[in-house]
């Protein structure tokens, strides 16, 4: 699909303001060619004594058509900017519904910091595409076309010379330069989102590049590629330069014409001298008034790299089958069945999960240990549907994922995921991040009780990224998120690791009798409670090795089993101090 068909879309549901920018800018152009040529004409009619009713005529015309150029050029900025904004809005709109759902995959991939250029820089620069070269060779060309139909009533070689300075101005200059600009090539662009990806990397990373001393060497990388991208600005802007300046050039070079080929008919007597006036001063409004079509490569050529950049990044959309309709209802607890699920991550080498065939029965609930990499997450993210398997089938109460709709997984599912984010704001705001549901501040308040946040109240301020609250806070508060859902699958990613042993047992309490009746898969490191699980499955290397209840696996005396002698000898050294 061609990469501005999307702009083109956009441009096309604004068609109305676009058509009134167009008119404006014809009738500006007009206005502003025929208030020159009449203040030329009067100049030289003065020459020549006429009687005053002429002079105040002109005089008026001029006045008139001053007035004129003025409302149009309003109305043509008016709608042309109105146009403008509506297109990037729509763009704005349009881009982030193709980006939202591939997300997961994107940020796999792309750095956040180049993300952001592209999401703010490049849609921004398409700003540009219709206001700078989409409609300015329209009102261009018309202008010319009828200046070259006013003055063919003069002159036949006078109109010839028009065109002539027409095909120079509007095309061959915009032609040159567009060849130069080729050789530039979005190489501002380019180093803008290097740029941009060192900040966000300087700002994300600023505690640990402190402590490891490496802050300087930072800053002076970002220093450095702060110069590269001012090099590439400038020779963008000299560029620029160079062809504003030939554009120049050649309108005058023509006018010089116009006057030389004006003395000439009218020494040859095809020309009468009161006209040469008018028409110098025609040609020289008309061809500044094609002084846009000089910037016009540039722009495009940044518009096309923009839009090439934003289709690349949101290409795997078109590929995208259509999102099915199944939907998952609450009314029952969920029934998992994985058969033979292997999952590989794209550019690796081997497989995250290997052919894993389970079944979770409706209620029940299961805890799942192993090894650090061996797998546990990416089940859970396969079962959100954040992940697509790359064999085998899931299967939530008997509908295959692939037939559902993933935000009503999501909707019927409490989750915790390791890292939890927060947004700057309350925690009342941090808690109510569903907008479908409300709850009171009380609903809210011993919500915050359940989970032992009692230090914290509803008002209390939320830095980004929960900056301002302890690992074990940023827990405990996305614990409360979750339990504040009507979800009935429970999928809770290591939800209590940064907690102390009371506080662990005491909100696994509470969520345990809020999920009484609901599916629950918890992944854990700490071995302690999980007694109360009806099933352990041990993971290792993207397999299940073990499978059982708590009493089972000690029985097994296998992984299991060791992993607990070695956290009991833990716990025992740890008691010991
Ligand atoms: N986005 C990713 N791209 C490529 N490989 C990944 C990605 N995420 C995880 N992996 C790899 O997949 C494997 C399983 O990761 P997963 O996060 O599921 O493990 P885990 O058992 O949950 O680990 P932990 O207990 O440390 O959270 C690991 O080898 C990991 O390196």
């Amino acid at each position: 699909m061609n990469d501005l068909a999307i702009l083109t879309k956009a441009m096309i549901q604004e068609r109305k303001d676009i058509a009134m920018a167009i008119i404006g800018g014809f009738i500006a152009g007009i206005a502003g060619v025929c208030l020159f040529a009449a203040s030329g004409y009067m100049i030289s009619q003065t020459v020549f004594a006429p009687p005053l009713y002429t002079l105040i005529v002109l005089t008026s015309l001029v006045k008139i058509l001053g007035l004129l150029r003025a409302a149009s050029r309003y109305g043509e900025r008016l709608y042309s900017h109105r146009a403008t904004f509506t297109i990037l809005s729509r763009l704005r709109t349009s881009f982030f519904a193709k980006l939202v759902p591939l997300t997961p995959g994107i940020l796999g991939k792309k750095r956040s910091g180049e993300l952001l250029a592209r999401i703010v820089g490049d849609v921004e620069s398409l700003q540009h595409y219709f206001i700078r070269v989409a409609y300015p060779p329209v009102v261009v060309v018309m202008v010319f076309l009828a200046t070259v139909l006013f003055t063919s009533a003069f002159s036949f070689w006078m109109a010839c010379l028009f065109v002539l300075g027409m095909l120079a101005t509007a095309f061959a200059v915009p032609g040159l330069v567009l060849l130069g600009q080729r050789r530039i090539h979005g190489r501002v662009r380019q180093q803008r989102a290097v740029f941009s990806t060192e900040v966000t990397e300087l700002l994300y990373g600023f505690r640990d590049l402190k402590v490891y001393g490496q802050l300087k060497k930072r800053e002076q990388q970002l220093q450095q590629t702060s110069a590269a991208l001012a090099v590439e600005q400038q020779a963008a802007a000299r560029h620029l330069l160079r062809g504003q300046s030939l554009h120049t050039f050649v309108t005058y070079l023509i006018s010089w014409g116009v006057l030389v080929l004006g003395a000439y008919l009218i020494m040859h007597g095809s020309l009468a001298g009161v006209f040469l006036a008018m028409l110098v001063m025609a040609s020289l409004t008309v061809f500044e008034e094609a002084s846009a079509m000089a910037t016009l490569p540039a722009y495009k050529q940044d518009s096309e790299h923009a839009a090439r950049r934003l289709a690349e990044t949101v290409h795997a959309t078109d590929k995208q089958p259509p999102q099915p309709s199944g939907v998952l209802s609450v009314e029952q607890a969920f029934a998992i069945e994985l058969c033979g699920v292997t999952f590989q991550y794209e550019d690796e080498w081997r497989p995250a999960v290997k052919n894993i065939s389970l079944e979770f029965p409706p209620g029940s609930k299961t805890a799942i240990v192993g090894p650090s990499g061996s797998g546990k997450t990416t089940i859970i993210e396969l079962l959100l549907k954040l992940r697509t398997t790359t064999e085998g089938r899931i299967r939530l109460n008997g509908i295959s994922v692939e037939e559902l709709d993933e935000a009503s997984i999501w909707q019927a599912s409490n989750v915790v995921l390791q890292h939890s984010h927060f947004f700057r704001g309350t925690i009342r705001d941090n808690l109510l991040l569903n907008e479908e549901q409300h709850h009171s501040d009380e609903v809210l308040s011993a919500m915050l009780d359940k989970v032992q946040l009692t230090n914290k109240s509803l008002d209390d301020e939320v830095y980004e990224k929960g900056e301002n609250l302890s690992d074990g806070e940023k827990q405990r508060l996305a614990l409360a998120r979750a339990m504040l859902r009507k979800g009935r699958l429970w999928l809770l990613d290591e939800p209590t690791s940064s907690l102390d042993y009371v506080t662990e047992q005491r909100v696994f309490r509470h969520l345990l009798t809020q999920a009484v009746d609901d599916t629950l898969l918890l992944i854990c490191h700490r071995l302690t409670g999980l007694e109360k699980m009806d099933r352990i499955l041990v993971m290792d290397q993207g397999r299940v090795i073990e499978a059982g209840s708590y009493a089972e696996l000690m029985e097994q005396k296998g992984y299991f089993y060791e992993m607990k002698q070695i956290e009991l000898q833990m716990i025992g050294e740890a008691g010991s101090y």
